[in-house]
């Protein structure tokens, strides 16, 4: 197995010490993220880095801790140890994060066109007017995420698909290094999905952005992510597809009688239970 695949909890200093030599080419790296919520432990010693341009999977079930991971990189959850680092500086018109939450309601009604929804996220949004640089900015994020032509629409009646590529503009709209999306193809149909994805992996290649994008479909993340980070309630694993996503590593992170099968190039994940075997929804 390659060495950067781990299995958390695993020997303190081998991975500082890997942490330390991606250093310059890292965008992010957390080490040793402990975070308890309601009093029980949510993240158990989580360290991974993700590289500039880099594009990172995050996989696991339901309540695994996914979204609670990206809370404590946005800096609004406090871990109980560890640390977070941004190694790249942050230089003039540019932000460390930019962010999609999960499952974002818009009112069918909201008089606001995608443009302006865009702008919104720039950091003096809240002004009677935008300056040309700022316009200039809306509209690169807008070409970018692939929205350009939906500018004059108004948000609330775009399908799913057209607003999560606005979302995504709108998180691209101060040019972050990182990129945080939380389950951005979900409910969106399978053609949508894959074009969705197309456009993030664009996205990272063109600005050389790292990305972190939580999905339960690994098979999409499987054709776009460099590596994965599959996240259980106690323990995790970090690597590429092909290292994580094999019978006993998933054994391992699930404590339970696990099969990865590979079904006509497709993964299938399984949790064995009597008497037939469940599909796995990670
Ligand atoms: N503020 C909080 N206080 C107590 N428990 C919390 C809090 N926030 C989240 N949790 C719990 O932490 C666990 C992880 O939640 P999280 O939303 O990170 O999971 P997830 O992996 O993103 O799940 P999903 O795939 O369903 O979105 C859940 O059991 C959740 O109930």
């Amino acid at each position: 197995m390659n060495p950067l695949a781990v299995i958390s909890p695993a020997p303190a200093s081998p991975r500082a010490e890997r942490a330390t030599e991606t250093a310059t080419a890292a965008a992010l790296i957390a080490q040793h993220i402990d975070v308890h919520l309601g009093g029980r432990s949510i993240l158990n010693d989580v360290s991974f880095h993700v590289d500039s341009g880099e594009f990172l999977g995050i996989l696991g079930p339901n309540g695994a801790g996914k979204t609670t991971l990206f809370r404590v990189l946005l800096q609004l959850i406090k871990p109980q140890s560890g640390s977070i680092a941004f190694p790249r500086p942050v230089e003039a018109g540019h932000t460390a994060i930019g962010y999609v939450p999960q499952a974002r309601q818009i009112d069918p009604e909201l008089p606001l066109h995608a443009w302006d929804f865009v702008a919104l996220g720039l950091p003096h949004a809240i002004r009677p007017w935008l300056n040309r640089r700022d316009r200039a900015s809306v509209q690169a994020a807008l070409d970018l995420a692939g929205a350009a032509q939906l500018a004059r629409k108004s948000i609330g009646r775009l399908s799913g698909g057209e607003k999560q590529r606005v979302f995504l503009a709108q998180a691209l709209v101060r040019n972050p290094h990182l990129l945080l999306l939380d389950e951005p193809t979900s409910n969106l149909d399978p053609g949508a999905q894959e074009e969705m994805a197309a456009v993030i992996d664009r996205v990272r290649r063109e600005r050389n952005i790292a990305v972190l994008l939580i999905s339960h479909d690994v098979n999409l993340v499987n054709r776009y992510a460099d590596r994965i980070l599959y996240l259980t309630p106690r323990h995790y694993a970090v690597g590429t597809v092909d290292e994580v996503m094999q019978t006993s590593v998933l054994q391992r992170l699930y404590g339970s009688s696990v099969d990865v099968l590979r079904v006509e190039g497709k993964l299938l994940v399984t949790i064995s239970s009597d008497p037939v075997p469940a599909i796995c929804r990670h």
